[in-house]
């Protein structure tokens, strides 16, 4: 498996990395949230734009974008817009969700989109090349709020993600029972060994907590920890995530 070399981060190789979501509704309070991340162990941080008020207006994100670069320093930022469809705050309709996600590539100040695998076909193929074309990498993702579904379905879509040209493939997904996150987990394991692109992988709730501490062995490599507000559940706080992430890496 290759890693995904983001500023001085190695995505895809040794401990999975801890990102914080930031989930604030307004500009102040987004800032604010940001700049309390340089006391948790944060190696990316991840902008929710969904949980952002009137996100939609023309040069948004040119009003929060630059601020939100300079605040974070050489902290890694993912741009994320989480569709309602998938457990997100808000809708948007496709032609939103594309012209949201080419402002955020083109503003120079992220590292990393989020595209969502179930996207048009037609915007996913530009974002993708947008990207590539901007130095941004693609997080192609896939969540499944209420379920879990087979080993064999969540492979076809780490594989479709890899072949639409994801620098990360990711999926997360809501067990209803122990056997789930084992699915989840065999699944993660197999895409480590087939696929070339690094994966992310969660099972969500506390019954999937494992699968977000476990990486390492598994083959995940980001974890989502908190600074005080989650963005899905079972995200435990980012301090202790580290914790566990050094005690199982110190005794492999
Ligand atoms: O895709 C993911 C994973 C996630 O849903 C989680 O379960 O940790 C949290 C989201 O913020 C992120 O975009």
């Amino acid at each position: 498996m290759n890693f995904v070399p983001v500023r001085n981060l190695r995505l895809g190789e040794g401990t999975p990395k801890i990102c914080i979501p930031l989930v604030s509704p307004s500009d102040e309070a987004l800032f604010e949230e940001a700049k309390a991340l340089s006391s948790y162990p944060a190696d990316l941080a991840e902008w929710r734009a969904d949980y952002m008020e009137d996100i939609f207006r023309e040069g948004r994100l040119h009003e929060i974008l630059p601020r939100l670069r300079e605040i974070l320093g050489n902290t890694p930022l993912i741009f994320t817009f989480r569709t309602t469809r998938e457990g997100g705050q808000q809708s948007a309709s496709p032609d939103q969700y594309k012209k949201l996600a080419e402002d955020a590539i083109l503003s120079g100040c992220i590292d990393l989109a989020d595209i969502e695998l179930f996207s048009q076909p037609d915007s996913i193929k530009e974002l993708t090349a947008l990207a590539k074309e901007n130095g941004v990498k693609t997080i192609f993702s896939s969540h499944d709020f209420y379920s879990t579904p087979s080993c064999g379905e969540l492979l076809s879509r780490l594989r479709q993600m890899e072949k639409l040209g994801a620098d990360i493939a990711k999926i997360a997904v809501m067990p209803r029972c122990p056997e789930d996150v084992l699915i989840l987990l065999t699944a993660t394991v197999t895409a480590r060994r087939q696929l070339s692109c690094p994966v992310v992988t969660m099972a969500m709730a506390g019954t999937g907590l494992i699968s977000r501490v476990w990486g390492e062995i598994f083959g995940s490599c980001l974890t989502f920890g908190t600074a005080g507000r989650a963005s899905a559940p079972g995200q435990i706080d980012a301090r202790e995530l580290k914790c566990v992430l050094d005690i199982l890496h110190n005794n492999l």
